[in-house]
């Protein structure tokens, strides 16, 4: 393998493992407390510790159960909860078992949960690992210093708390700005090309439906007539008419560029979004039949076919659309092979 093919895996291998946080963190945590750990288990036999040596292969070998079920099933967010529950009962067993000077583990175990989970899920964890580590008030010689632990333990939880749930916050705003159209309100590029990559990536969801590819004729004319600002409110103006005609559930709109929509429709066939084409098509026309210049758009349609490529598919419509472009505009087609069996 060369270099340069080399540098190009690992960069694609950060890609992934960037846009996918919680597997990256399962990852990590998994690995460094296997290198961690093993050790102890190793040090802990030799010097016939059995109980302690057994409990830390123990924990060595539900990492790499855990790290498993995450790689091979693609179930992170089980994955998640299960290490994070894992580790934090063999934190409290330790500390019951060894002595107190090991529950100072129990700080960065409680902060490890608010990284690998949901703010809700990582504090009621943690809060069962305070109330599992309260029968050792005992241990402390005095019951001022187990208090001062505990208080501590949960000031260090609400500060992870806030600090998630404003990370989290941020990160909806940011996913909200980097994949919705400021000017319409609907689904980007983006967020259509994110939508098709976790198709592709679960392989378990299989598409079964149709897209139509919208675009709006001689839409220059309008800007160049009324001004761009004019044709901004067009461009929204038919963003909703599209969005009032989809199913809730079913279908989605994308901006797919200046003046083209692509729609998806889910279970639906060619001959079903077609009909939903022609109708779109019309009411666009009626909508804006009285302005000078009139606006029309065309439509491209393609059915998925099993196995088919997004790109492979999207391009098929692409040429449906090039087709009804061709033959005139305000018009609707499939794709041209397609075209005498819808008929
Ligand atoms: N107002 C406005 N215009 C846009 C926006 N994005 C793209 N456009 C305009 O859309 C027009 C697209 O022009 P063309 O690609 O020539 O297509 P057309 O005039 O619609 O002609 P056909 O597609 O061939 O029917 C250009 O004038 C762009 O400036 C936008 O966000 N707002």
């Amino acid at each position: 393998m060369t270099a340069n093919s080399q540098r190009q895996r690992f960069s694609k291998m950060l890609k992934i493992l960037r846009e996918h946080f919680q597997l990256a963190m399962v990852i990590i945590l998994c690995s460094c407390a296997i290198i961690a750990i093993a050790p102890f288990a190793v040090a802990r036999a030799l010097s016939h510790e059995w109980l302690l040596a057994i409990l830390d292969s123990g924990i060595v070998m539900g990492m790499v159960v855990i790290l498993v079920l995450a790689l091979r099933t693609g179930r992170v967010r089980l994955a998640s909860i299960v290490l994070s529950m894992f580790y934090t009962t063999a934190g409290v067993t330790m500390v019951h078992l060894k002595s107190d000077t090991l529950i100072y583990w129990i700080y960065p175990i409680s902060i490890a949960n608010f990284f690998i989970l949901p703010a809700r899920y990582a504090g009621t964890i943690n809060l069962c690992a305070l109330l599992a580590l309260t029968p050792l008030t005992n241990h402390f010689k005095e019951s001022l210093e187990f208090f001062e632990l505990l208080v501590t333990l949960l000031l260090v939880n609400v500060f992870a708390w806030v600090f998630s749930w404003r990370t989290e916050d941020q990160r909806q705003q940011l996913q909200q700005q980097a994949t919705i159209d400021p000017l319409t309100g609907i689904g980007n590029r983006r967020k259509l090309s994110q939508f098709l990559e976790t198709q592709v990536i679960d392989q378990t969801a299989v598409f079964s439906g149709a897209v139509i590819l919208v675009d709006l004729d001689h839409f220059k004319e309008i800007n160049d007539t009324y001004g761009h600002d004019q044709g901004d409110a067009v461009l929204q103006k038919v963003a909703n008419i599209i969005h009032g005609r989809l199913r809730a559930n079913n279908d989605e709109v994308y901006r797919y560029g200046g003046e083209e929509f692509l729609l998806l429709l889910h279970n639906t066939t060619l001959a079903g979004a077609i009909q939903v084409a022609e109708s779109l098509r019309l009411e666009i026309a009626q909508t804006f039949k009285e302005q000078t210049p009139s606006l029309t758009a065309s439509f491209g349609c393609a059915q998925h076919h099993p196995k088919e490529t997004w790109n492979h598919w999207i391009k098929r419509a692409d040429q449906a659309l090039y087709q009804a472009k061709d033959s005139g505009r305000n018009c609707v087609q499939p794709p041209l092979a397609e075209r005498y069996a819808t008929e």
